[in-house]
């Protein structure tokens, strides 16, 4: 059976304070048996490292350099992620492919950096409002996945994660119903069992957008889904622990 994953994707908020005060909180809470990845702003990246060591709770950034080193200014290298004793990389987040015209290539060309540097590479995926309503969903979210799935060896996909996150879901309290999401895991699935069956068994598959307490459970209870990518929820401890404990 797959453990399931709960992942907190912090976005563009924090401070050093919000970071030890809320890591503390985590931490001095039973842990879920899920799996539990936080993914803090960079430069909170260190500080959350040696408050989180030991502790089993996983550290993960939200995006790496489609480059090795050199001269990209402002860039941050997989290999300075992972010897900061970072696990995980969130990849192609809607925000990035929006606002920093992320495309599935760039995306693939960072995958391949981060899995190179040892980092598992949450490749997210998603549709628009307008591509739900135009019908094209799955072969949106099939573009997306298919650069992955193409892009990369069989031995490497066995280290990728995928993250659904609907667009029109982020952020807006609008959540997928377990059902839309359990359609699109499913195409998503099967997606990766062309690839390869085993593959299929093992990958994880999270659902993003708007998942609260409330609705956690319902969605983490659909077969194809195993666990979630929590934005606003996951800035407050009590909440993002509640998430976990629904995964159990
Ligand atoms: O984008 C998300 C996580 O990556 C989801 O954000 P919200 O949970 O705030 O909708």
């Amino acid at each position: 059976m797959r453990q399931k994953l709960v992942a907190g994707n912090w976005k563009m908020h924090g401070s050093r304070e919000m970071t030890d005060a809320l890591l503390k909180q985590l931490l001095a809470a039973r842990l879920p048996t899920a799996a539990m990845l936080v993914c803090p702003p960079f430069p909170y990246l260190q500080q959350a490292a040696s408050s989180l060591q030991g502790s089993g709770v996983l550290l993960g950034a939200q995006d790496c350099a489609a480059n090795e080193s050199g001269a990209y200014t402002g860039e941050v290298a997989a290999t300075m992620l992972a010897d900061l004793g970072v696990s995980h990389v969130l990849l192609g987040h809607s925000e990035r492919r929006q606002y920093q015209q992320e495309t599935d290539a760039l995306v693939l060309q960072k995958a391949q950096q981060a899995l190179a540097a040892g980092l598992k590479p949450v490749i997210c995926v998603g549709e628009t409002l307008a591509e739900r309503e135009a019908g094209q969903t799955e072969q949106v979210v099939l573009r997306q996945a298919q650069a992955i799935l193409q892009g990369l060896t069989a031995q490497q996909l066995q280290q990728v994660i995928f993250a659904y996150e609907p667009v029109w879901a982020i952020g807006t309290g609008l959540t997928a119903t377990p059902q839309q999401a359990q359609d699109v895991h499913a195409l998503l699935r099967s997606a990766v069992a062309e690839v390869s069956p085993q593959l299929a068994e093992t990958m994880l598959l999270l659902y993003g957008g708007s998942v609260k307490p409330d609705n956690a459970a319902s969605l983490f209870a659909m077969t194809d889904i195993d666990g979630g990518l929590i934005g606003g929820a996951s800035l407050d401890a009590d909440q993002f622990l509640a998430i976990g404990y629904a995964a159990e």
